[in-house]
Protein backbone atom coordinates (compact mmCIF):
# COMPACT_ATOMS: atom_id res chain seq x y z
CA UNK A 1 0.00 0.00 0.00
CA UNK A 2 3.04 2.59 1.06
CA UNK A 3 4.54 4.41 -1.65
CA UNK A 4 6.50 6.82 0.00
CA UNK A 5 9.04 6.40 2.77
CA UNK A 6 6.38 8.38 4.83
CA UNK A 7 3.04 8.16 3.92
CA UNK A 8 0.46 10.24 5.99
CA UNK A 9 -3.11 9.71 4.94
CA UNK A 10 -6.27 11.46 5.91
CA UNK A 11 -4.97 13.18 8.94
CA UNK A 12 -7.13 15.20 11.02
CA UNK A 13 -6.93 16.91 14.34
CA UNK A 14 -9.90 18.29 15.82
CA UNK A 15 -10.32 19.48 19.59
CA UNK A 16 -13.52 19.58 21.50
CA UNK A 17 -15.46 22.34 22.27
CA UNK A 18 -15.19 23.91 25.95
CA UNK A 19 -19.22 24.04 26.09
CA UNK A 20 -21.63 22.39 24.25
CA UNK A 21 -20.22 23.99 20.70
CA UNK A 22 -18.77 22.31 17.93
CA UNK A 23 -15.39 20.70 18.09
CA UNK A 24 -12.68 22.90 16.36
CA UNK A 25 -11.51 20.93 13.18
CA UNK A 26 -8.25 22.55 13.37
CA UNK A 27 -6.81 20.46 9.69
CA UNK A 28 -8.61 17.59 8.01
CA UNK A 29 -7.66 15.36 5.10
CA UNK A 30 -4.00 16.37 5.30
CA UNK A 31 -2.04 13.51 2.60
CA UNK A 32 1.23 13.54 1.93
CA UNK A 33 4.53 11.56 1.22
CA UNK A 34 7.94 12.18 1.60
CA UNK A 35 10.48 10.01 -0.28
CA UNK A 36 13.97 8.42 1.78
CA UNK A 37 16.06 11.41 1.39
CA UNK A 38 13.68 14.04 0.55
CA UNK A 39 14.12 17.45 2.24
CA UNK A 40 10.79 18.74 2.81
CA UNK A 41 9.31 22.00 4.25
CA UNK A 42 5.80 22.98 5.38
CA UNK A 43 4.61 26.44 5.27
CA UNK A 44 1.13 27.91 6.65
CA UNK A 45 -0.02 30.78 8.64
CA UNK A 46 0.33 30.57 12.84
CA UNK A 47 -2.18 28.38 13.81
CA UNK A 48 -2.62 25.93 10.64
CA UNK A 49 -1.98 22.78 12.48
CA UNK A 50 1.93 22.47 11.34
CA UNK A 51 3.49 21.91 15.03
CA UNK A 52 0.42 19.36 15.14
CA UNK A 53 1.07 17.62 12.04
CA UNK A 54 5.41 17.31 13.46
CA UNK A 55 3.86 16.11 16.64
CA UNK A 56 2.04 13.48 15.00
CA UNK A 57 4.75 12.59 12.69
CA UNK A 58 6.88 12.40 15.69
CA UNK A 59 4.33 9.94 17.64
CA UNK A 60 4.08 13.07 20.43
CA UNK A 61 0.73 13.74 19.61
CA UNK A 62 -2.74 11.90 18.29
CA UNK A 63 -4.39 12.49 15.17
CA UNK A 64 -8.36 12.35 15.57
CA UNK A 65 -8.55 10.97 11.91
CA UNK A 66 -6.57 8.98 9.71
CA UNK A 67 -2.93 7.61 9.78
CA UNK A 68 1.16 7.97 9.74
CA UNK A 69 2.73 5.19 8.25
CA UNK A 70 7.09 5.04 8.07
CA UNK A 71 8.53 2.58 6.50
CA UNK A 72 5.84 0.49 6.37
CA UNK A 73 4.89 0.29 9.81
CA UNK A 74 2.26 3.33 11.46
CA UNK A 75 3.29 5.25 13.78
CA UNK A 76 1.85 5.04 17.22
CA UNK A 77 4.28 6.46 19.57
CA UNK A 78 7.87 7.96 19.77
CA UNK A 79 10.71 6.14 18.87
CA UNK A 80 14.27 6.87 18.72
CA UNK A 81 13.80 6.35 14.35
CA UNK A 82 12.27 9.48 14.82
CA UNK A 83 14.67 12.52 15.92
CA UNK A 84 12.52 16.23 16.64
CA UNK A 85 14.70 19.72 16.87
CA UNK A 86 12.51 21.95 18.65
CA UNK A 87 13.27 25.69 18.52
CA UNK A 88 14.20 26.04 22.23
CA UNK A 89 17.14 23.63 21.58
CA UNK A 90 15.74 20.81 24.49
CA UNK A 91 19.21 21.06 25.59
CA UNK A 92 20.00 19.41 29.43
CA UNK A 93 21.41 22.21 31.17
CA UNK A 94 23.17 20.17 33.97
CA UNK A 95 25.02 18.38 30.81
CA UNK A 96 28.11 19.46 29.19
CA UNK A 97 28.17 20.31 25.44
CA UNK A 98 29.69 16.72 24.79
CA UNK A 99 27.64 14.98 26.63
CA UNK A 100 24.58 16.28 25.11
CA UNK A 101 25.73 14.73 22.53
CA UNK A 102 26.60 11.40 23.92
CA UNK A 103 23.86 11.08 25.69
CA UNK A 104 21.79 10.59 23.06
CA UNK A 105 23.93 8.43 20.80
CA UNK A 106 24.67 5.80 23.59
CA UNK A 107 20.95 5.75 23.93
CA UNK A 108 20.73 5.05 20.31
CA UNK A 109 23.87 2.41 20.37
CA UNK A 110 23.98 0.90 24.06
CA UNK A 111 26.23 -1.51 22.89
CA UNK A 112 28.96 1.01 21.56
CA UNK A 113 31.91 1.56 23.75
CA UNK A 114 32.91 4.74 24.81
CA UNK A 115 35.38 5.72 23.08
CA UNK A 116 33.18 4.76 20.00
CA UNK A 117 30.76 6.93 21.23
CA UNK A 118 32.92 10.36 21.70
CA UNK A 119 34.77 9.77 18.51
CA UNK A 120 30.72 9.78 16.96
CA UNK A 121 29.45 13.08 18.80
CA UNK A 122 32.76 14.98 18.55
CA UNK A 123 32.50 14.37 14.36
CA UNK A 124 29.05 15.77 14.87
CA UNK A 125 30.07 18.56 16.98
CA UNK A 126 32.98 19.48 14.33
CA UNK A 127 29.82 19.30 11.27
CA UNK A 128 28.27 22.29 12.68
CA UNK A 129 31.63 24.17 13.23
CA UNK A 130 31.44 23.35 17.65
CA UNK A 131 35.32 22.63 18.37
CA UNK A 132 36.42 23.77 21.58
CA UNK A 133 32.95 24.19 23.45
CA UNK A 134 32.65 20.31 24.28
CA UNK A 135 33.19 20.87 28.13
CA UNK A 136 30.78 24.08 28.28
CA UNK A 137 26.92 23.68 29.59
CA UNK A 138 24.77 24.40 27.70
CA UNK A 139 24.35 28.04 29.55
CA UNK A 140 27.53 28.97 28.51
CA UNK A 141 26.32 28.84 24.92
CA UNK A 142 24.96 31.61 23.08
CA UNK A 143 21.82 30.45 21.18
CA UNK A 144 22.81 30.43 17.78
CA UNK A 145 25.77 27.42 19.25
CA UNK A 146 22.68 25.92 21.52
CA UNK A 147 20.95 25.40 18.19
CA UNK A 148 23.68 23.82 16.62
CA UNK A 149 24.28 21.40 19.05
CA UNK A 150 20.97 20.77 19.04
CA UNK A 151 20.96 19.67 15.83
CA UNK A 152 24.47 17.62 15.87
CA UNK A 153 22.47 15.73 18.59
CA UNK A 154 19.15 15.14 16.14
CA UNK A 155 21.71 14.06 13.35
CA UNK A 156 24.37 11.76 15.36
CA UNK A 157 21.73 9.40 16.34
CA UNK A 158 21.11 8.95 13.01
CA UNK A 159 17.39 8.71 13.04
CA UNK A 160 15.38 7.40 10.32
CA UNK A 161 13.24 10.52 9.67
CA UNK A 162 14.23 13.95 11.29
CA UNK A 163 11.53 16.63 12.32
CA UNK A 164 12.41 20.07 12.70
CA UNK A 165 10.09 22.81 14.29
CA UNK A 166 11.15 26.13 12.72
CA UNK A 167 14.41 25.28 14.25
CA UNK A 168 15.95 28.69 13.77
CA UNK A 169 12.85 30.60 14.70
CA UNK A 170 14.44 32.25 17.86
CA UNK A 171 18.13 33.25 16.21
CA UNK A 172 19.00 36.65 14.64
CA UNK A 173 19.21 36.48 10.60
CA UNK A 174 23.09 36.61 10.71
CA UNK A 175 23.21 33.41 12.82
CA UNK A 176 20.38 31.85 11.35
CA UNK A 177 21.94 32.19 7.60
CA UNK A 178 25.69 30.58 8.70
CA UNK A 179 23.29 28.23 10.65
CA UNK A 180 21.57 27.38 7.27
CA UNK A 181 24.61 26.78 6.08
CA UNK A 182 25.82 24.10 8.23
CA UNK A 183 22.60 22.34 7.92
CA UNK A 184 22.63 21.90 4.34
CA UNK A 185 26.40 20.48 4.95
CA UNK A 186 25.39 17.97 7.25
CA UNK A 187 22.40 16.92 5.16
CA UNK A 188 24.66 16.48 1.84
CA UNK A 189 26.69 14.33 4.14
CA UNK A 190 23.93 12.43 5.64
CA UNK A 191 21.50 12.26 3.43
CA UNK A 192 18.87 12.11 6.05
CA UNK A 193 15.09 12.29 5.58
CA UNK A 194 14.09 15.42 6.48
CA UNK A 195 10.92 17.15 7.53
CA UNK A 196 10.65 21.13 8.62
CA UNK A 197 8.47 23.98 9.58
CA UNK A 198 9.60 27.52 8.83
CA UNK A 199 7.96 30.84 8.61
CA UNK A 200 10.75 31.64 6.37
CA UNK A 201 9.54 31.37 2.25
CA UNK A 202 13.66 32.08 1.47
CA UNK A 203 14.71 29.57 3.95
CA UNK A 204 12.65 26.99 2.70
CA UNK A 205 13.73 27.59 -0.96
CA UNK A 206 17.28 27.56 -0.09
CA UNK A 207 17.09 24.16 2.25
CA UNK A 208 13.75 22.02 0.16
CA UNK A 209 13.08 19.43 -2.26
CA UNK A 210 9.56 20.15 -1.91
CA UNK A 211 7.48 22.83 -0.19
CA UNK A 212 4.23 21.89 1.40
CA UNK A 213 1.94 24.88 1.52
CA UNK A 214 -0.92 24.28 3.77
CA UNK A 215 -4.13 27.16 3.75
CA UNK A 216 -5.30 28.67 6.93
CA UNK A 217 -7.06 27.05 9.66
CA UNK A 218 -9.60 26.16 10.81
CA UNK A 219 -10.16 23.24 8.77
CA UNK A 220 -6.97 24.17 7.45
CA UNK A 221 -5.42 21.44 4.59
CA UNK A 222 -2.51 20.71 2.83
CA UNK A 223 -3.11 22.27 -0.35
CA UNK A 224 0.23 22.25 -2.69
CA UNK A 225 3.18 20.67 -3.11
CA UNK A 226 5.87 23.12 -4.85
CA UNK A 227 8.82 21.61 -6.43
CA UNK A 228 11.76 23.50 -5.68
CA UNK A 229 14.16 22.28 -8.45
CA UNK A 230 17.18 24.68 -8.25
CA UNK A 231 20.23 22.78 -8.41
CA UNK A 232 22.45 22.05 -5.36
CA UNK A 233 24.79 22.24 -4.13
CA UNK A 234 22.92 25.98 -3.02
CA UNK A 235 24.47 28.87 -1.31
CA UNK A 236 22.48 31.73 0.24
CA UNK A 237 24.10 34.58 -1.63
CA UNK A 238 23.83 32.63 -4.96
CA UNK A 239 20.49 30.65 -5.00
CA UNK A 240 18.90 34.15 -5.21
CA UNK A 241 20.52 34.88 -8.74
CA UNK A 242 19.48 31.53 -10.10
CA UNK A 243 17.17 31.84 -12.97
CA UNK A 244 14.15 29.99 -10.96
CA UNK A 245 14.21 31.79 -7.91
CA UNK A 246 11.63 34.43 -7.74
CA UNK A 247 9.29 32.61 -9.78
CA UNK A 248 9.16 29.87 -7.29
CA UNK A 249 9.05 32.48 -4.07
CA UNK A 250 6.68 34.66 -5.62
CA UNK A 251 4.75 31.70 -6.11
CA UNK A 252 4.76 30.99 -2.64
CA UNK A 253 4.65 34.48 -1.53
CA UNK A 254 1.21 35.20 -3.20
CA UNK A 255 -0.16 31.59 -2.64
CA UNK A 256 0.47 32.34 1.25
CA UNK A 257 -0.83 36.33 1.49
CA UNK A 258 -3.44 36.26 -1.02
CA UNK A 259 -5.05 32.66 -1.62
CA UNK A 260 -4.91 30.68 1.36
CA UNK A 261 -7.21 32.93 3.24
CA UNK A 262 -10.10 33.04 0.60
CA UNK A 263 -9.65 28.94 -0.33
CA UNK A 264 -9.34 27.95 3.65
CA UNK A 265 -10.66 24.77 3.46
CA UNK A 266 -10.12 24.03 0.08
CA UNK A 267 -7.28 23.40 -2.58
CA UNK A 268 -4.91 26.43 -2.91
CA UNK A 269 -4.83 27.45 -6.77
CA UNK A 270 -7.11 27.89 -9.51
CA UNK A 271 -7.02 24.15 -9.99
CA UNK A 272 -8.92 21.60 -7.63
CA UNK A 273 -7.29 18.92 -6.27
CA UNK A 274 -7.30 16.03 -7.68
CA UNK A 275 -7.39 12.77 -5.11
CA UNK A 276 -5.97 12.57 -1.99
CA UNK A 277 -2.69 14.12 -2.59
CA UNK A 278 -2.07 18.17 -2.53
CA UNK A 279 -1.88 19.68 -6.19
CA UNK A 280 1.63 19.67 -7.46
CA UNK A 281 3.16 22.93 -8.68
CA UNK A 282 6.46 23.48 -10.59
CA UNK A 283 6.11 27.71 -10.75
CA UNK A 284 8.83 27.59 -13.28
CA UNK A 285 6.30 26.33 -15.35
CA UNK A 286 3.48 29.02 -14.49
CA UNK A 287 2.65 31.55 -16.45
CA UNK A 288 4.60 34.72 -15.73
CA UNK A 289 1.81 36.92 -14.68
CA UNK A 290 1.44 34.69 -11.36
CA UNK A 291 5.25 36.02 -10.22
CA UNK A 292 4.97 39.57 -10.04
CA UNK A 293 8.27 40.67 -8.77
CA UNK A 294 6.42 43.29 -6.83
CA UNK A 295 5.13 40.96 -4.02
CA UNK A 296 8.98 39.97 -3.15
CA UNK A 297 8.88 42.29 -0.26
CA UNK A 298 6.39 39.57 1.70
CA UNK A 299 8.72 36.59 2.96
CA UNK A 300 7.87 35.53 5.81
CA UNK A 301 4.90 34.99 7.32
N1 LIG B 1 -5.22 21.46 23.54
C1 LIG B 1 -5.76 22.26 22.62
N2 LIG B 1 -7.07 22.60 22.69
C2 LIG B 1 -7.64 23.39 21.77
N3 LIG B 1 -6.96 23.89 20.70
C3 LIG B 1 -5.66 23.61 20.59
C4 LIG B 1 -4.98 22.77 21.54
N4 LIG B 1 -3.69 22.64 21.15
C5 LIG B 1 -3.56 23.37 20.00
N5 LIG B 1 -4.73 23.94 19.68
C6 LIG B 1 -5.00 24.78 18.49
O1 LIG B 1 -4.59 24.07 17.35
C7 LIG B 1 -4.19 25.00 16.35
C8 LIG B 1 -2.93 24.52 15.69
O2 LIG B 1 -1.81 24.69 16.55
P1 LIG B 1 -0.33 24.45 16.00
O3 LIG B 1 0.60 24.84 17.09
O4 LIG B 1 -0.22 23.09 15.44
O5 LIG B 1 -0.28 25.50 14.80
P2 LIG B 1 0.99 26.02 13.99
O6 LIG B 1 0.56 26.08 12.56
O7 LIG B 1 2.19 25.21 14.29
O8 LIG B 1 1.15 27.49 14.56
P3 LIG B 1 2.47 28.42 14.69
O9 LIG B 1 2.93 28.66 13.29
O10 LIG B 1 1.95 29.65 15.34
O11 LIG B 1 3.46 27.68 15.53
C9 LIG B 1 -4.11 26.36 17.01
O12 LIG B 1 -5.23 27.12 16.61
C10 LIG B 1 -4.19 26.06 18.48
O13 LIG B 1 -4.84 27.07 19.17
Amino acid sequence: MTSHFVEVEGLAKRFPAPGKGEALTVFENASFGIDKGEFVCIIGHSGCGKSTILNILAGLDQASEGVVVMNGKEVAGPSLERGVVFQNYSLLPWRSTLRNITFAVQARWPRWSRDKVIEHSLRFLELVGLQGVEQRKPSQLSGGMRQRVSIARAFATQPQLLLMDEPFGALDALTRGMIQEELIRIWEETHQTVFMITHDVDEAILLADRILLMTNGPQARVAESVQVAIPRPRQRTDIIHHPDYYRIRNHLVISLVNRSKELSGSAVGSEPQVGKYPRVVDPTREPAADTDRTTCRQAAI
